[in-house]
């Protein structure tokens, strides 16, 4: 279990997360939701341990959380130059990891640099380093921006399958769809803290109060330009 006490993070002077705590069980698959800066990609970094805290703790099982425990999709993976995909991979250790078997699914030239791949295959290379690194935490910012069909049903259902094996998953999306199919809690992340969370029980509320928490924030800009209609 992920134990988030009383966490602030910061830009310089800028506030981004506020004296936030929460906990994210074990076994489960956890979705954030938030506007374009709400503050996702810097909590999710805290949690990785690339955004130091300004105030507050992150536990991973009783004691300090560390990165070891943790494997991360970056919204954005980053490749070195001229490195191929099999390289790439070979970068993580891990003897288990069956590559071809993983391949079938994925379908990527590895023996191909890096810089010939779409943004699709880049994402789906990150995630198998992620996959490879078989950490007890996973955290994927944006997982399945930029997947095909196939490619986002197969990694639905990879996640689900590491959660049986007990993984404690902590995805971004900004598709309500992709976040009600897949998770187990949802966290809405507004105002430098989480405004609500739902469990699958009350998703239907949860996501009626986050599309009246967006009309009500723009309401007034809408009725300046169109006047006093529907928006929706
Ligand atoms: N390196 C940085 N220096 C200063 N401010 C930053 C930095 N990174 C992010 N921010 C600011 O922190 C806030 C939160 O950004 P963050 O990237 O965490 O949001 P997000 O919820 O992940 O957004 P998105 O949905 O657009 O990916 C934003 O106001 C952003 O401008």
């Amino acid at each position: 279990m992920i134990i988030i006490k009383s966490l602030t993070l910061k830009y310089g002077k800028k506030t981004v997360i506020d004296n936030l705590s929460v906990q994210f069980d074990a076994n489960k698959i956890h979705g954030i939701v938030g506007l374009n800066g709400a503050g996702k990609t810097t909590l999710l970094n805290a949690i990785f341990r690339i955004k130091k805290p300004a105030a507050g703790h992150i536990y991973w099982n009783e004691a300090e959380i560390s990165r070891k425990q943790i494997s991360m999709l970056p919204t954005e993976p980053f490749f070195y130059d001229n490195i191929t995909g099999k390289e790439y991979l070979d970068i993580f250790q891990e003897p288990n990891f069956e590559l071809n078997k993983w391949n079938a699914l994925f379908k990527l030239p590895l023996k191909e640099i890096t810089d010939t791949y779409s943004t699709g295959m880049k994402k789906k290379l990150a995630l198998m380093a992620v996959i490879k690194q078989n950490k007890p935490i996973m955290i994927l910012d944006e997982p399945f921006n930029g997947l095909d069909l196939e490619t986002t049903r197969i990694v639905r259902s990879i996640l689900l399958q590491m959660k049986l094996q007990g993984k404690t998953i902590i995805i971004t999306s900004h598709v309500m769809e992709t976040l009600t199919n897949l998770c187990d809690k949802l966290y809405h992340l507004s105002e430098k803290n989480i405004l609500e969370q739902a469990d699958k029980s009350n998703f239907d509320t949860f996501e009626q109060s986050l599309f009246q928490n967006i009309e009500e924030r723009n309401k007034t800009a809408f009725n300046d330009l169109f006047g006093q209609s529907e928006h929706n």
